[in-house]
């Protein structure tokens, strides 16, 4: 027996390992996935561990040590199988049918406290049957990228997957687009789940339909089930999941998010956001912001993913046809515009604190709103950020008052800044003065001071590099917790 898996007393008692997992989708049988080893490690050294998700997961961060997070996730000591989840995918518009996972596995399936099924999935864990000719490693800088990432999101509001632990694995990897070699590491994700639209999609490549059935009652069943006794379930599905999709990309919009890599491997079918490569915060609002060096034809540019996420669901209808009719789910698909404009609107008006959806001057704030961001090329999250910062309810007295002594003045062209300030207080006039309160609060609730943005990554990165100091990089997690 190998020393490394031997029970020890750490391990009787890992908290991780007392969790009631569930095969979910061990159940389903293994034309879905192949059952994989962990790589192992030369190095284990514990670099971020999540403990908000303690609780959801039934756990009390006070009695779980570090080294209950090293030996379950970065020594993978006492408990199998991984499974390696096969799946396809569209990659910049061209069908990939040599994809799956090739660089982590699904550690197992969950119940939240809240009832909710979840995945915890492995990114960096070593080679699998798809890894074809990668290293099945994840770099230590892709590693903070994506746990920051995933945190930042979440605090604006985004539906997204998050990092359960990072944990250094001490390897030197060698890639393109990083100083190498390069330090290594091993994250592990918390979210819905790691079915993809890519996962149907092989199915139907491979002319199984009873698969994609199957499937498909599997993700109604743990993802929908409000909709299994529904006579129509299947075409609901699809219609939420194409709600839910525009949600998603209007959620990214308002944020100023840009994934980077909207390939169909990368859209989950419970309509969460994940995998966080080369993705960027737009430091100013420039609808060809593309964040992936090698997006060569701006496919997944800023503004292209409402279009793209569409395109991606446009697909899936390939595989899904054989148990739901296309020329429903194509009407279904015809709302998507409908539904993220909703969706984009609302967020944009929280954003500048307004909650009213009806607000009479909604659409031409929000027009005036981003011809202002984009002819000025003030920082997007600056902009927003200063209104919260410096709001005060003499705004209504005089539109001079507006945005007068914060940090994006002056501005220029100054024409449509003073429009823009006589339309904002003009709405603000609109209100009983006792909404300016409200106003405030909504505000600062959406426009949290620290954005992401890759300087900012970078600041932290740096002193991990120089002189392994991580204070930086808990600091800012800190701060985007907390949402300061
Ligand atoms: N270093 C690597 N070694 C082996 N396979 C890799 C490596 N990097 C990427 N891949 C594989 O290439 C494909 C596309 O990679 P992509 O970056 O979208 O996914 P990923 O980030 O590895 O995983 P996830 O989508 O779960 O975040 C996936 O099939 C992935 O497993
Ligand atoms: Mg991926």
């Amino acid at each position: 027996m190998n020393l490394a898996e031997t029970p020890n007393d750490q391990n009787f008692d890992n908290p991780f390992l007392t969790l009631n997992y569930e095969p979910a989708l061990a159940s389903l049988g293994d034309d879905y996935y192949d059952e994989v080893m962990a790589a192992d490690f030369p190095q284990n050294t514990l670099r971020w561990r999540n403990d908000a998700l303690l609780p959801p997961l039934g756990l009390d961060p006070q009695t779980v040590r570090d080294e209950d997070f090293i030996n379950a996730f970065g020594k993978f000591q006492g408990r199998k199988p991984f499974l390696a989840l096969r799946y396809h995918g569209y990659q910049f518009g061209e069908y990939n049918p040599h994809l799956g996972d090739g660089r982590g596995f699904l550690y197992g399936q969950v119940r939240g406290t809240n009832g909710e099924l979840y995945d915890l999935g492995t990114k960096g864990s070593g080679k699998t049957p798809y890894s074809r000719g990668g290293d099945g490693m994840l770099t230590l800088k892709g590693g903070v990228r994506e746990v920051l990432a995933a945190e930042a999101l979440h605090q604006l509001g985004v539906r997204t997957s998050r990092c359960l632990t990072m944990i250094e694995t001490g390897l030197s990897l060698w890639r393109g687009d990083e100083p190498s070699p390069t330090r290594s590491s091993v994250m592990v994700r918390f979210n819905s789940s790691h079915i993809r639209f890519g996962t149907f999609e092989r199915l139907h490549y491979l002319q199984r339909p009873d698969l994609t059935k199957k499937l498909l009652d599997h993700v109604i069943e743990n993802y929908y089930p409000h909709l299994i006794l529904e006579k129509n379930k299947y075409i609901f599905f699809y219609a939420e999941l194409v709600q839910r999709v525009a949600q998603l990309a209007a959620q990214w919009m308002a944020a100023g998010f840009c994934h980077a890599v909207l390939n169909t491997d990368n859209m989950s079918i419970t309509g969460e956001s994940f995998d966080y490569g080369p993705y960027a915060f737009i430091p100013t609002y420039d609808p060809y912001f593309t964040a992936a060096y090698f997006d060569y034809y701006r496919r997944y540019c800023y503004s292209h993913q409402p279009s793209i996420c569409q395109w991606n669901l446009e697909m899936l209808q390939e595989p899904l046809k054989a148990i739901i009719d296309k020329t429903e789910m194509e009407s279904e698909l015809a709302k998507f515009n409908h539904y993220y404009q909703g969706k984009y609107r609302s967020l944009m008006l929280k954003k500048l604190g307004f909650e009213e959806f009806q607000l009479p001057e909604a659409n031409e704030l929000l027009n005036l709103t981003i011809q202002f961001l984009e002819d000025s090329q003030v920082g997007y999250h600056l902009f927003f950020w200063e209104i919260a910062r410096t709001f005060a309810s003499k705004w209504r007295e005089d539109p001079a008052f507006v945005l007068n002594g914060s940090n994006i003045l002056p501005i220029s062209p100054a024409k449509i800044f003073e429009n823009w300030c006589l339309l904002y207080h003009k709405i603000l006039n609109s209100f009983p003065p006792g909404r300016m309160d409200i106003i405030a609060q909504t505000l600062t609730h959406h426009n949290p001071q620290t954005a992401l943005l890759r300087p900012i990554i970078e600041s932290v990165w740096e002193p991990i590099v120089q002189e392994d100091n991580w204070q930086p990089f808990h600091d800012l997690l800190k701060k985007i917790q907390s949402k300061r």
